[in-house]
Parts: C-alpha cells; structure tokens; sequence
C-alpha cells in the first residue's frame, strides 16, 4: 500500500514542480504537468509531461553514471500513486546555491550579454557569432539562483570562486561541462541537439558532491531539432513551439506585450506538444514511454 501524498511535508514549490520532505534524509521531487511559456504558467497543463520528463532525468542519470541524489526506482513503494512516475525519491542534499549552465550553442542571455560585451559569464567569445552559433568547447556559465518568477543572474566563474572557494568552483564547472557533452552526444546521435542546460548539485553529510534536481530534460535544458538547426534566428524548440507559435498566432487573441496571461490552449496543440515530449524521449532513449511507471493520463 503506498502512503497518500499528504503524508509528505510540502517543502518547496517551483513553477512545475514540488519538494516533500519524506524523512529526514529523503525528498520526494514531483515534476507536474504544468509548462510554461513566455514567463508565464500556463492554465493548460500537457498530460504526461511530469511523467515524460521525470523519465528523461532516470534515463540521463542512468545513462550518465555520474553519482547522483536518486535514492530509489522511480516504482520505489514510498512514491504516492496519484504521482507514480512523476515523482522521484531522492537524497536529501545541501544544495550548492549555484545554477551550473553549459553552453553549447549561443542563444538567450549568453548572446544578449556576448552582443553588449563580446563574452558571456566572463569566457571570451570569437567575434561574429550570431543567434545558434556552437560554442566549441562548450563553456560553463553559472547563474545565482533567482527568487520565484525572476531570472537568474548570470555570473563570472571568479564569482562563483569567490562564493564557494575555488576547488568547489572548478570541481563544479568540470562536471557541468563534462555531464553536459556526453549527454549532448547521445542526443545529437539522435537528431536532437541540447543547446544549453542547467544543473544543480549538492552534498551529503559526508561531503560527496552529487548531481540533483532534474538532468537534461527540455524544462531545465534547450531542445533543439538537428533537422531544422540553421544559426543566424532563433531557433524553435523542440517541446514549446507549437505552444508558442500559437500563443503569437492570429488565433489566440493574445500577444507577448499585451501584458496579460495567454489564454487556454486548444485540445490539438495540448495533445501535438504531448506528443512532442514523447517523441523526444522515445528518440533519446530508445525506450518505450508505455513502459514508464504511473498512469497515462
Ligand atoms: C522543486 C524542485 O527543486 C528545485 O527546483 C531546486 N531544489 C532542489 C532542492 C534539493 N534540496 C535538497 N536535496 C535535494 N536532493 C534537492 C534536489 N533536487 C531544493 N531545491
């Protein structure tokens, strides 16, 4: 028999996802359905995106091998049905307050700031680089953690230093860089390209440093499809394009400045954008979605 959810101790509530307390060294990480677009949450949720994205972290950690805060199955008997399979047990942790970014491709704030000064985070960059331009080797560029509903600060690795110490700092950007590409390659060799990602690690009472939060999914990453990859414009998102452009279509009545929340999205593109992160799963792992834990909605 496994526990109600209200058993567990709410502890942190993000944009998409929720922190329980499950005893004193365990967490229960809930991914929902939510998504967001614009800076907004929408009002429609995309059935099975918790469950999808939550299967893209197992697969990443798995695949990976890196240690890591994942401290049962994702079937574990402590995981309440009414989140199976969106909701992972996981190591209580103190968390690094750092967002530890790899770059691989320029886009976002990196080329906002690369535009105004010509690197990014403090890392030099060539001159001529434009919107998707590879970053080759990809650079790590950590960002203080904002509150709710903010953005995050992008910062020097020197910044970092300075607030963790410098072995804690270097140890941090090899491993976000190194995670980074090798999960990069098993997506590229699928057509899908991870353009950018950000982790976050935290240690143990014993003072191993470990991998947490959710690794490599399109909510903490940017998915690209390979196909359609031309630099020089903003590339479409593999999972939030067909939101986004019928949030900017004549269709919606809506509009990026108008200053109000987007509207209820329509049963297609909820159901086209659930496919969409089946598919990018189903491709990067090679594994069956219908196999994951929990019910599909
Ligand atoms: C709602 C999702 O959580 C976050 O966005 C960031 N965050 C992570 C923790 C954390 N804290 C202790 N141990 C952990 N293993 C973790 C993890 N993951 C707290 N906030």
């Amino acid at each position: 028999m496994r526990p109600e959810l209200s058993e567990y101790t709410p502890i942190y509530s993000g944009k998409v996802r929720e922190l329980y307390a499950v005893d004193d060294e365990h967490l229960l990480l809930v991914a929902s359905d939510r998504i967001s677009a614009y800076d907004y949450i929408l009002d429609s949720q995309i059935p099975d995106k918790g469950r999808v994205l939550t299967a893209m972290s197992v697969f990443f950690f798995d695949a990976l091998g890196v240690p890591n805060h994942l401290a049962g199955p994702a079937d574990d008997p402590r995981i309440p049905e009414s989140v199976l399979g969106r909701a992972l047990i996981t190591r209580r942790l103190d968390m690094v307050q750092v967002e530890c970014v790899a770059r691989g491709y320029l886009t976002g704030s990196g080329l906002k700031e690369y535009r105004a000064n010509g690197e990014v985070c403090g890392v030099p960059l060539p001159a001529g680089l434009v919107d998707g331009s590879r970053i080759d080797p990809p650079i790590f560029t950590p960002a203080t953690k904002a509150a709710v509903g903010d953005h995050d600060e992008n910062v020097s690795f020197e910044r970092v230093a300075a607030d963790v110490g410098i072995d804690l700092a270097t140890r941090l950007r090899e491993l976000t860089l190194d995670v980074y590409s090798r999960g990069a390659d098993i997506a590229r060799d699928r057509g899908i390209l991870l353009a950018d990602t950000k982790f976050e690690f935290g240690r143990t009472p014993g003072g191993e440093l470990l991998l947490a939060d959710e690794v490599l999914t399109p909510d903490s990453s940017r998915y690209w499809d390979a196909a359609l990859y031309q630099p020089g414009r903003a590339q479409p998102s593999f999972d939030k394009q067909i939101v986004r452009d019928w949030l900017t279509g004549p269709d919606s009545g809506w509009s990026t400045d108008s200053g109000t929340p987007p509207p209820p999205l329509p049963d297609d593109v909820v159901a086209r954008t659930r496919t969409r992160y089946i598919e990018a799963y189903e491709r990067i792992s090679g594994l069956s979605f219908a196999d994951w834990p929990g019910a599909a909605a």
